[in-house]
């Protein structure tokens, strides 16, 4: 089986990205063995802190931002990081190309109950102009990526990762630690009749969203004539995952519990990462108003709405849109 680097290659990214890429996931074999460790190693429950976003932190969130920091920091390919367990972007070092922006762990309510979690990044071009510390240079749009991926931590340790150049899977071979090609060039069927979203939030969701998942739980008496299924893994990782491997369409939409919160999901490290492999595998990711990958960011831990799949049922959502 091919191995990452020489995917990599045949991709045409240049080689200080393959080696910053390399460096990312050495970080992320550390937190798949500490998080298989689990209880045996302490790591399971919560700390008595909270992120800027408000969440308590699990000390997996805290163990693998520190794991991923301290990595990225050392490495010298990274002038700054931009973290979900970060209030601020942190400094790297100031000849750094590049800009790395990471959930360390996500689904981190699934720590506890030993299900699907992951890390999330996203690296895009560290412009010369920025000094180290400063935030603006991340606020990039999307389509600015130059690479994006994730690392699902289940019983395989699994790579999704794109350089722009299609989505690749890869399993991570615990043999001799190396992430190996097994599911090359992946596309997302068209049409599905599996869709995912947490619906004990559906009394606050727009009129256009509780009637596009009205109709599909009508199923084929309804108007959309066909019967759905629906899945909900609690971690954006685990989910997209699942439709990169056999379809689907994920929603995380607005909600008008706080207007000041358009969505849950973070744009650089979850929504723009998961939009990249998503329509590098031939589907669509859309905050229902436009494509993610558009959206110009205003500050690192914005939220968006996150609609995202198989390319005609996003369709056929953001037609309850119009
Ligand atoms: O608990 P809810 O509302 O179903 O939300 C689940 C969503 O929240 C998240 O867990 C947020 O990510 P973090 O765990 O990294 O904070 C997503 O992975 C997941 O899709
Ligand atoms: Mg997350
Ligand atoms: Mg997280």
């Amino acid at each position: 089986m091919k191995r990452l680097n020489s995917q990599m290659q045949q991709d045409g990214a240049p080689l200080e990205l393959i080696l910053l890429i390399r460096t990312l996931l050495a970080g992320c074999k550390e937190i798949s063995f500490r998080v298989s460790q689990g209880a045996l190693a302490g790591v399971l429950g919560s700390t008595l802190s909270e992120n800027v976003q408000g969440e308590t932190q699990k000390k997996l969130d805290v163990i693998s931002n520190q794991i991923l920091k301290d990595i990225l920091k050392e490495s010298g390919y990274v002038k700054a990081i931009s973290s979900e367990e970060e209030d601020d972007v942190v400094p790297c070092h100031p000849d750094g190309k590049y800009l790395v922006s990471f959930d360390p762990l996500d689904g981190s309510s699934n720590t506890e109950i030993n299900s699907l979690i992951g890390t999330i990044f996203s690296i895009a071009h560290a412009p010369q102009w920025m000094e180290p510390d400063d935030p603006s240079a991340f606020l990039q749009p999307g389509s600015q990526m130059v690479a994006a991926g994730y690392v699902l931590y289940g019983p395989s340790t699994m790579l999704a990762m794109t350089t722009g150049k299609g989505t690749h899977i890869y399993t991570l071979d615990k043999t001799h630690g190396g992430f190996l090609l097994t599911h090359p060039n992946i596309q997302v069927p068209e049409e599905t009749s599996e869709f995912s979203i947490n619906a004990s939030n559906q009394r606050h969701w727009e009129k256009p969203m509780q009637n596009y998942v009205a109709d599909l739980l009508a199923g084929k008496d309804g108007p959309r004539e066909k019967n759905y299924n629906m899945r909900w893994v609690a971690a954006m990782v685990g989910d997209i995952h699942r439709l990169l491997c056999r379809g689907g369409i994920f929603m995380y939409p607005y909600d008008n519990r706080d207007p000041g919160k358009p969505g849950k999901l973070r744009l650089l490290y979850e929504a723009n990462p998961m939009a990249f492999l998503m329509e590098q595998a031939g589907g669509l990711a859309s905050t229902g108003e436009g494509r993610i990958m558009e959206v110009m960011p205003e500050e690192i831990h914005q939220r968006v709405p996150v609609i995202i799949g198989s390319k005609a049922e996003v369709e056929a959502c953001l037609s309850y849109y119009d």
